[in-house]
């Protein structure tokens, strides 16, 4: 396949040559077509890398009323998304072999890429899950959320040294609820649709108690020499716990601290021991701009105040924030209109990723290429996918086509989650036209009707050889 006259993140324009293997065989000028080869004008649209999303939950096994492999990949390809990470939190959880391979079989459906990741409970058990393809430890959850799989720092420190043992990186949710405020649930919430019940769940679960999590996490890790990831960052000195550890890393690594290069799209291995994520709900909404959303606006961790948003949003285009993933966890109507304390927590989110972030890069408010990093390049460079996150000769043809002048509303009725709901609802977005996963169209959208289709399930485990 030929793509022709596209424009890179970096505005050049190149036309760009898939081969029969799925890889980039060429991004060049003036490639011409051979015989028989499918041809894509791409003129005024951007080609872009697929998004490797490192956390999502399709919720396979035990809960496909909520999702499934194949509704949550498809809602994937749908937003230009290429690679997935699923989490551990399902039923049963992902903490030992056989769970592995359970999920590992339904995840065949997959149209798009994916890693699977291993949970921590009491009874895991690292040695048959580390026998497996496994993609990551986590998300190893320091509080509960969603599946009542938080732990104690004991079996957390565990964790950490079998992982360091194998050289698995660590995602960490970091929550500690000793310093959540239970105060903030007494009372007459009004309900699960009112703006007191969604502002009452980001009382309850406290910065502090995201700050305090993360800074422990963090020095554990570095105590064992463990890479760790830390999931979902709400909050602004969240972010900035985790920029200071990687400042002190990579200066005693090599003493001249300059290892990140001008772009910010490059850092040796040593500043990338340690690293952050951040979560579209917590860049677009906050406490005050979801007052409507109610417990449809409950996850965890919560929503934060406007003004952290901001400085959230702020530390994302100044390079801060390593890597932008969802966090997507459906949950269905019914579930999220139970009360404020039993609606379950999580919003969904795969399919928005992309289209929220290049509706930011079209306004001036990030750059094409930070984009670019913090959902291909960069999850690509943390978690060791060699072949992934670049537009490249060599590189997985996990490719986007997208118009970067289009916008459109984000409306659920559109979107492919089985959830059937958005947070972001009415926001604008600009969606891919076409979706490659190794050079296999899996999505594609004609702009001028709206009409959508997908391809096979090509996707494969990018953990297996
Ligand atoms: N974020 C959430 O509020 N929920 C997630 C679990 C998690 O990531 O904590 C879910 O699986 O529903
Ligand atoms: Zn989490
Ligand atoms: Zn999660």
């Amino acid at each position: 396949m030929l793509i022709t006259g596209a424009t890179l993140a970096d505005g050049r324009v190149r036309d760009a040559r898939i081969g029969d293997d799925g890889r980039i065989a060429a991004v060049s000028e003036g490639l011409g077509a051979d015989a028989g080869e499918r041809v894509i004008e791409a003129g005024g649209r951007h080609l872009l890398p697929g998004a490797i999303d490192v956390h999502v939950h399709f919720r396979e096994p035990g809960g496909s009323h909520k999702e499934t492999w194949a509704s949550g990949s498809r809602s994937a390809a749908a937003g230009g998304v290429t690679t997935v990470v699923d989490q551990p939190n399902t039923s049963p959880p992902t903490v030992d072999g056989a769970a592995f391979d359970e999920k590992a079989d339904l995840a065949a459906d997959s149209l798009v890429d994916y890693g699977i990741n291993g949970g921590v409970t009491p009874d895991w058990d690292p040695e048959s899950l580390f026998d497996r393809p496994l993609f990551a430890l986590g998300e190893v959850f320091l509080a509960d959320s969603t599946g009542d799989m938080g732990i104690d720092a004991d079996l957390f420190a565990d964790a950490l040294d079998e992982a360091a043992a194998r050289d698995a990186p660590v995602t960490v949710h970091a929550e500690d609820a000793t310093l959540f405020d239970e105060s903030a649930l007494d009372g007459d919430l009004g309900g699960g649709g009112t703006a007191a019940t969604a502002d009452a769940w980001s009382a309850y679960r406290t910065a502090a108690a995201e700050v305090a999590a993360v800074e422990r996490a963090i020095a554990t890790a570095a105590d064992r020499d463990a890479q760790v990831h830390v999931a979902h960052t709400s909050t602004p000195a969240a972010v900035d716990a985790v920029v200071e550890a990687r400042e002190d890393e990579s200066t005693a690594a090599d003493g001249d601290g300059d290892e990140v290069d001008a772009d910010g799209d490059g850092a040796d291995a040593a500043a990338r021991r340690v690293t952050c994520e951040v979560t579209p709900h917590h860049l677009y909404l906050s406490r005050e701009r979801a007052r409507s959303l109610g417990t449809f606006g409950r996850m965890n961790p919560p929503l934060r105040s406007e003004s952290r948003r901001e400085a959230l949003f702020a530390r994302l285009a100044e390079g801060a924030v390593d890597v932008v993933a969802t966090d997507h966890a459906p949950h269905t109507v019914a579930e999220k209109r139970e009360g404020l304390v039993d609606a379950p927590s999580g919003v969904p989110g795969v399919e928005t990723l992309y289209p929220l972030l290049l509706e930011s890069a079209r306004k001036g408010e990030l750059s094409l290429k930070r984009v670019r990093d913090v959902v291909a390049a960069n999850p690509a460079e943390i978690f060791g996918l060699d072949r992934k996150g670049r537009v490249a000769e060599g590189y997985d043809a996990d490719l986007v086509l997208v118009n970067t002048a289009d916008p459109r509303e984000v409306e659920a009725a559109a979107l492919h989650s089985a959830c059937a709901w958005t947070p972001f609802e009415g926001l604008r977005g600009i969606f891919p036209e076409v979706t490659l996963v190794r050079g296999e169209v899996v999505y594609e959208r004609d702009p001028a009707t709206g009409a959508a289709s997908f391809g096979d399930p090509v996707g494969r485990n990018v953990r297996e050889p």
